[in-house]
């Protein structure tokens, strides 16, 4: 906190806490001169966390102030740093120069910046939606709200278990979430950055409700439906409560409010999308083949995100997946024209945002004004294609033919980057603007003439005309002409090689020049907001615009991929079960080069669990694996690596796979296996899809294989869902016998002179061969600490069949002849207790 009251500042000082004390808690960039400042503790944490330097300045009578700052032209630079710790900015600029009666520079400010409410090019990432959310809690149940600013979308989704929230929080994985300062669980967002805890009076129901409702102005029904979400209204109530506190008021291009149904996508926690490596390649020195980086061949930024979201959400709406099947179908001729036009798209989402917020540079006016032109000529294209959807795609795109044609009067080839620097509006398009430019260019011709007269009249070569903010206008020559500068040229400044001078005849014409300047540019900025206001209401065709470009890039890239991976079109059926002959791993397939074995899947009502044995490394994770990506590209509507696939309804997929700990919330490796499955168990239904690896591993043989045969039982007893169950405990086998719809199935490897040769076929039946020496010896084993596990292997399996073999010694001594038949089925039966035992 800042303690300022004990002594007087300077008014510039006065001027700073006054404008902080409206965001206390953000940096606030405080422009003096060519230099953002920062002062008190915003200069201490800068100056440690941006590398700057950390100074003092005597601003106040009696205290000397802390003080960092950097040239204002690194502004994004250091905005950027800051963004990524998941801090909030505040810039605040120098108006015009204009002076207050105490002689103090008038100053404002010019933008919050936030986390999650960024949207300037240079600071977002194009790849990645940018997200803010709000959270709110009570008794154990979830409100969650999603705003993605630069769709204008904000979305409602309530929970009823702290599992599901964190999971839907780590698949958006929002750069900025608010919080209610007293939430229950704040600890678990002690390693995220970004957070804000705001007061709970922000999440006030009635105030959440009305700004809800008078922002979107819903119809009766969706009226109703938030009535139904409490939680999720003062969640998403707060949302727009801290967008007005930043943006001042609540930006119209927010549109579209969605209350989501948690139904229509199949569930995935975030372990499932870690396991299967949709994000992000668990192998870290391979991180970029995942298994979006092997699908994303998308032409557009729109598109690669839209791809994104899609494949977080797989859809079970049936009927559109089919609809994006055979628009992928048809593209599968036509992909190439159409990535020749997409590829030269720019981002339009995001241009839209800042056209929205009144935020847009000359550049985002340029790449409209470039898109708008390539438009028709997509629009041709398509109307080639007698696709249902691609027809729908097609009508959603706007041409906008009179805005283009305002952007190409308007705005010149090359514009400056800002509206401040002049040099936006074309000429011709203000008679008033062209009459200011040529008095200030015939002026700063005027000047050249200067600069030639002096230069002959005195013989300094050397001479030339420049212009700084500091000095205006001056004359400058090398120090080695300086002998030559006559009397009444007065020294303005001294670098290191030159000297600069004023003299009066440019002192008298710089204020006619720079008046001349200044009112170009003002009235370039006016004609440039008039043109910003026309933009206005083209805003909505130009949304359906972007998002037509999104969907038919992301479609145009299943086509993409289909021919260029060989994958084919899955059918969606009612009928239960998943079908896939000579399925592939998109991921592993790319990394074997041709080198992958295909294996199909056959899980039906009667046979719902594959329990899997086979050797260590031999394909049993990688064809789980396959089986789950196989069915989410199916539910975005791709093809898929396989040559013939269909799958039933599928509600949620899980993943129980793998090894690791939680060090940071003190949970082990065996207490995140069981977490893990007990969410599985607690909340997969009949239709659900499970993979489960190993169970059991990470505690005793005996406790392991227990809950593992245990778990094996109840997923095909109880839940009836279906799963594949790969295991190197060979005693699960038995559960084949004992239940119909389970199946064993095994992956077949050979020994030959010690060494283990993988060959990922996948055959019926099971095997107790893990060969898990071999694979130790290959993997680099000192040979002697193999030698001795094989000793010691020996040692367990003789202690292990001791019982068998004393039983053999005992039967092969004994004379069944001479005893009594009575006396002969006893020691029958008990031999039968030493076997079973
Ligand atoms: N069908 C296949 N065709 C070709 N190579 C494969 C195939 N399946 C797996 N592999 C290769 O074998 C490696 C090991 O596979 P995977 O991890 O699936 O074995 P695993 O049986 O689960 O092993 P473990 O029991 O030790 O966990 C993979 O990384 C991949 O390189």
């Amino acid at each position: 906190m800042l303690n300022t009251n004990c002594y007087k500042h300077t008014p510039i000082i006065q001027q700073y806490l006054s404008i902080k004390k409206l965001y206390p808690n953000m940096f606030l960039f405080f422009q003096i001169g060519d230099f953002y400042e920062l002062f008190y503790e915003d200069a201490k944490i800068a100056a440690s966390i941006l590398k700057i330097v950390l100074t003092k300045k005597g601003f106040s009578a009696k205290k000397i102030i802390p003080m960092a700052g950097f040239p204002c032209q690194k502004i994004n630079y250091y905005c950027k740093k800051l963004l990524k710790l998941g801090k909030s900015i505040v810039i605040c600029d120098q108006i015009d120069n204009k002076l207050f009666n105490n002689g103090l520079i008038l100053r404002k400010i010019v933008q919050v910046i936030t986390p999650g409410t960024v949207v300037n090019e240079e600071l977002l990432n194009g790849k990645k939606d940018n997200l803010l959310v709000s959270i709110f809690e009570k008794n154990n149940s979830f409100g969650y709200a999603v705003l993605n600013l630069c769709l204008g979308k904000l979305e409602i989704l309530e929970f009823n278990n702290i599992n599901d929230l964190m999971s839907e929080i780590e698949k958006n994985n929002p750069e900025e979430i608010l919080l209610p300062e007293n939430f229950a669980y704040l600890f678990l967002f002690n390693k995220r950055t970004g957070i804000q805890k705001r007061s709970i009076l922000n999440f006030n129901l009635t105030r959440s409700y009305h700004v809800l409702i008078s922002h979107f102005l819903s119809d009766e029904k969706q009226r109703n439906k938030l009535k139904t979400k409490k939680l999720g209204v003062r969640a998403a109530g707060s949302i727009l409560r801290y967008i007005k506190y930043i943006k001042k008021n609540i930006p119209s291009h927010i549109q579209y409010l969605k209350i989501k149904n948690k139904n229509t996508y199949i569930y995935m926690n975030f372990s499932t999308r870690k396991n299967l490596e949709i994000n992000e390649n668990t192998n870290v020195s391979n991180k970029n083949s995942s298994l979006l980086s092997i699908i994303n061949k998308t032409s557009t930024l729109m598109g690669s995100r839209l791809l994104k979201r899609w494949v977080f959400s797989p859809i079970c709406n049936v009927n559109e997946i089919v609809n994006r099947q055979n628009s992928v179908t048809i593209l599968l001729k036509n992909h190439q024209k159409i990535t020749s036009i997409l590829e030269r798209f720019h981002d339009l989402e995001r241009i839209i945002t800042r056209l929205s917020l009144n935020q847009a540079i000359p550049k985002d006016l340029i790449n409209l004004r470039n898109l708008l032109s390539l438009l028709p000529k997509l629009k041709t294209t398509l109307s080639k294609i007698l696709e249902k959807n691609l027809i729908r795609l097609n009508h959603g795109i706007h041409l906008c033919k009179s805005l283009n044609t305002l952007l190409h009067n308007a705005i010149q080839l090359i514009p400056s980057y800002c509206i401040n620097y002049g040099n936006v509006i074309a000429t011709g398009f203000s008679k008033k603007l062209d009459r200011w430019r040529e008095i200030a260019n015939d002026s700063l011709n005027y000047l050249k003439k200067i600069e030639l007269k002096q230069k002959k009249k005195i013989g300094a070569n050397s001479l030339k005309i420049g212009f700084n903010k500091i000095i205006g206008y001056y004359l400058q020559v090398n120090k080695k002409d300086s002998h030559l500068i006559p009397n009444n040229y007065f020294r303005k400044q001294t670098l290191k090689h030159t000297e600069r001078y004023m003299i009066p005849e440019i002192e008298n014409y710089q204020e006619k020049i720079l008046y001349a300047k200044t009112i170009a540019v003002n009235i370039e900025k006016e004609i440039y907001l008039n043109i910003l206001h026309k933009i206005t209401p083209f805003l909505k065709k130009l949304k359906t615009t972007s998002y037509s470009i999104a969907e038919l890039d992301v479609l145009n890239n299943f086509a993409k991929i289909a021919i260029n991976l060989n994958y084919v079109c899955p059918t969606l059926t009612k009928k239960y079960g998943i079908n896939i002959i000579n399925g592939r791993h998109p991921i592993v397939e790319l990394a074997r080069n041709k080198s992958f074995i295909p294996n199909s899947t056959y899980l039906s009502s009667k046979k719902r669990m594959s329990i899997i044995t086979g050797p260590n490394m031999g394909g049993k994770s990688t064809y789980m694996r396959q089986i789950a990506i196989i069915v989410i590209l199916s539910y975005i509507g791709s093809y898929v690596p396989a040559t013939k696939v269909s799958i039933g309804p599928i509600d949620k997929i899980f993943t129980r796979i793998g090894a690791h700990d939680d060090l940071y919330s003190g949970k082990s490796t065996f207490m995140i296996e069981m977490l893990e499955t007990a969410h599985i168990l607690n909340h997969a239904t009949s239709n659900s899809l499970v993979l489960i690896d190993e169970l059991g591993r990470g505690t005793s043989p005996r406790d392991g294989l227990s809950l593992a045969w245990s778990c094996a039982k109840s997923l095909v007893k109880d839940i009836k869902c279906m799963t594949l169950f790969s295991t190197h405990y060979s005693e699960l086998s038995e559960l084949e016998k004992k239940y119909k719809s389970i199946k064993n199935i095994y992956f077949d490897s050979l020994l030959k002179n010690n060494k283990i040769f993988f060959n990922y076929v996948l055959k019926k039946g099971f095997t107790e061969k893990s060969h898990g020496l071999s694979v130790a010896l290959l993997s680099g084993f000192p040979k002697k600490v193999v030698l001795n596990a094989k000793k010691k292997l020996k040692q367990i399996y003789k202690e292990k069949n001791l019982p068998i073999i004393n039983a053999i010694k005992l039967i092969n001594k004994i004379n069944f002849n001479k005893i009594k038949p009575l006396k002969s089925l006893k020691i029958l039966n008990f031999l039968k207790k030493i076997l079973i035992n």
